[in-house]
C-alpha cells in the first residue's frame, strides 16, 4: 500500500481508568499500535482525548468534574500526564511526538489556520508524530468545539488525510446503544451518515467519554463532506491500526475505502452513482455474488423495483428486503421484468450486450465489510 495520511483520534475511555489516571495497558497498546503503522511507512497524526480524565484522580476528584474550573484544572494536570506517557513511550520506537493544543478560534483565524497547517506538515516532513487535543484549561466553554471527534475530523479533512480511524471502546455504530441492548446489531458499512443513523446513535456509555456515538457520527458526516473516509471502532495489539487501514478493522466503516487502490469505476458505483431502481434477488443469487465473487444472473432475480435503462446503478436487496451491494444492471427494468426468474438462455437476446448477466461481477459492490476486504 502506498503511504497514507493516517488521522487517529482516541478517546478518554480508551486511554484512561474510571478512577481518573490512565491506563497504562492502554495507551501502550495504542502507541505500540501507531509505531506500526509508522514503521509501514505510513503518516501519523494522534488526536488524544483524555486530558479532564487522566487529571481528575491527582487532584483528588472521585468522579469526573462537572464544573468549567474542575474540568480546566483537571485537564492542566492531565494533558501533561498524557504527553509524558506519549514522550517516554514512543522513544522506544526513536519515534519523536509533539503536542498542539488548539482552540476553536485557531480556525476562524486564516492566518492561524494556515500556521497550523505549515506547523503540521513540517512536523509531518521531519517524521514526527504530531499530538492534538483541545486546549480544555483555557478554551471558553462556549467556544469549544464540542469534542474531539469533531476536532479530529476537521484536521483529516484539511490535511487531506486518507483515513480517519476513531478508536472508542466499542466495536462500532449498532442500530441501539449496545450497553444497553443485547439485541442492538452492528453496521459493518455505512456508505453516509443519515438522519435514521443519527436517530439511532446515543450518548456516551462511559463515565469518562463525551460526546458518545452520535458525536462520532456527526463527525463522520463532517470529514465525508470534507472528503475523508472514517472508521469508528475498537481493536487490540501491535497490528489493530494497520489492519483497520487494510479494511479487516472491527467496527464501522463509514463512507468508502481507505485506500484508493480500489478501481475508479467501483468507487463510482458505491459512492457516487445516483440508483436508479432497486432489485430483488433470492437466497442462491445472494450467495453466488457476495460469497463467491459470481456475477448476477436473472435466474436469481425475484423482482424488479423503480424504472431504469440500462447501465444505470440499482440496488440489490436480499430475501431478508436488505441492501447487499449496488451495480450496474445490463437490462432496462421493463426488460428485467419479462426475464427475471428465468435461465440466461431465454434471457441473453434482452440485454443490451447480448451476454447472460443481470450484473458483471465487474460492474458489482457489495456493501458490506466484505466489500473493502476484496477491494
Ligand atoms: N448506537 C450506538 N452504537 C454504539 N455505541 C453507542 C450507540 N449509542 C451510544 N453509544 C455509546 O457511545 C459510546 C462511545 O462514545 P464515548 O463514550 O463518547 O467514547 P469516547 O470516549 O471514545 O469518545 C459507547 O461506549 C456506547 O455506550
Ligand atoms: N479534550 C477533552 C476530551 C473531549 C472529548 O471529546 O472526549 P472523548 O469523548 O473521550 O473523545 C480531554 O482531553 O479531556
Amino acid at each position: 500500500m502506498k503511504k497514507q495520511l493516517v488521522v487517529v483520534k482516541i478517546g478518554s475511555s480508551s486511554l484512561t481508568t474510571e478512577a481518573g489516571t490512565i491506563s497504562d495497558e492502554k495507551i501502550v497498546d495504542h502507541i505500540e499500535a501507531i509505531a506500526f503503522l509508522k514503521n509501514l511507512g505510513h503518516d501519523v497524526i494522534l488526536v488524544s482525548s483524555g486530558a479532564v480524565a487522566a487529571g481528575f484522580g491527582a487532584l483528588g476528584y472521585p468522579v469526573r468534574p462537572k464544573t468549567t474550573a474542575g474540568k480546566q484544572a483537571a485537564a492542566a494536570v492531565g494533558q501533561g500526564l498524557l504527553m509524558q506517557n506519549y514522550i517516554l513511550k514512543f522513544m522506544e520506537f526513536n519515534i519523536v511526538p509533539a503536542q498542539i493544543l488548539l482552540t476553536r478560534e485557531d480556525f476562524f483565524s486564516k492566518e492561524r489556520f494556515h500556521n497550523l497547517y505549515s506547523t503540521l506538515t513540517e512536523l509531518l516532513h521531519r517524521g514526527v508524530i504530531p499530538i492534538i487535543n483541545e486546549n480544555d484549561s483555557v478554551s471558553i466553554e462556549e467556544l469549544t468545539f464540542g469534542d474531539n471527534d469533531l476536532l479530529s475530523a476537521l484536521v483529516s479533512g484539511f490535511l487531506h488525510a486518507n483515513a480517519l480511524i476513531i478508536l472508542t471502546d466499542v466495536n462500532g455504530l449498532y442500530d441501539g446503544n449496545p450497553k444497553e441492548s443485547m439485541e442492538a446489531k452492528k453496521y459493518h458499512f455505512i456508505p453516509e451518515i443519515t438522519e435514521d443513523l443519527l436517530a439511532v446513535a446515543g450518548n456516551s456509555g462511559s463515565s469518562v467519554g463525551t460526546g458518545g456515538m452520535k458525536s462520532k457520527l456527526l463527525a463522520a458526516q463532517k470529514a465525508l463532506s470534507l472528503g475523508v473516509s472514517v472508521f469508528v471502532g475498537t481493536g487490540l495489539g501491535k497490528e489493530k491500526l494497520a489492519d483497520i487501514l487494510a479494511g479487516k478493522g472491527d467496527g464501522t466503516y463509514i463512507g468508502g475505502p481507505f485506500h484508493s487502490q480500489m478501481q475508479m469505476r467501483k468507487q463510482w458505483i458505491a459512492i457516487h452513482s445516483q440508483v436508479k431502481g432497486i432489485v430483488e434477488i433470492d437466497e442462491g443469487a445472494e450467495k453466488a455474488i457476495v460469497q463467491k465473487g459470481k456475477s448476477l444472473l436473472s435466474v436469481g432475480v425475484t423482482s424488479v423495483i423503480g424504472e431504469f435503462n440500462a447501465l444505470d446503478v440499482v440496488e440489490v436487496r436480499n430475501p431478508k428486503g436488505q441492501i447487499i451491494g449496488r451495480g450496474q444492471s445490463y437490462f432496462s427494468s421493463s426488460d428485467l421484468q419479462k426475464v427475471k426468474g428465468l435461465p440466461s438462455e431465454q434471457s441473453k437476446p434482452f440485454s443490451i450486450n447480448q451476454k447472460a448477466e443481470v450484473i458483471h461481477r465487474d460492474n458489482w459492490v457489495t456493501l458490506t465489510k466484505e466489500w473493502i476486504l476484496d477491494e
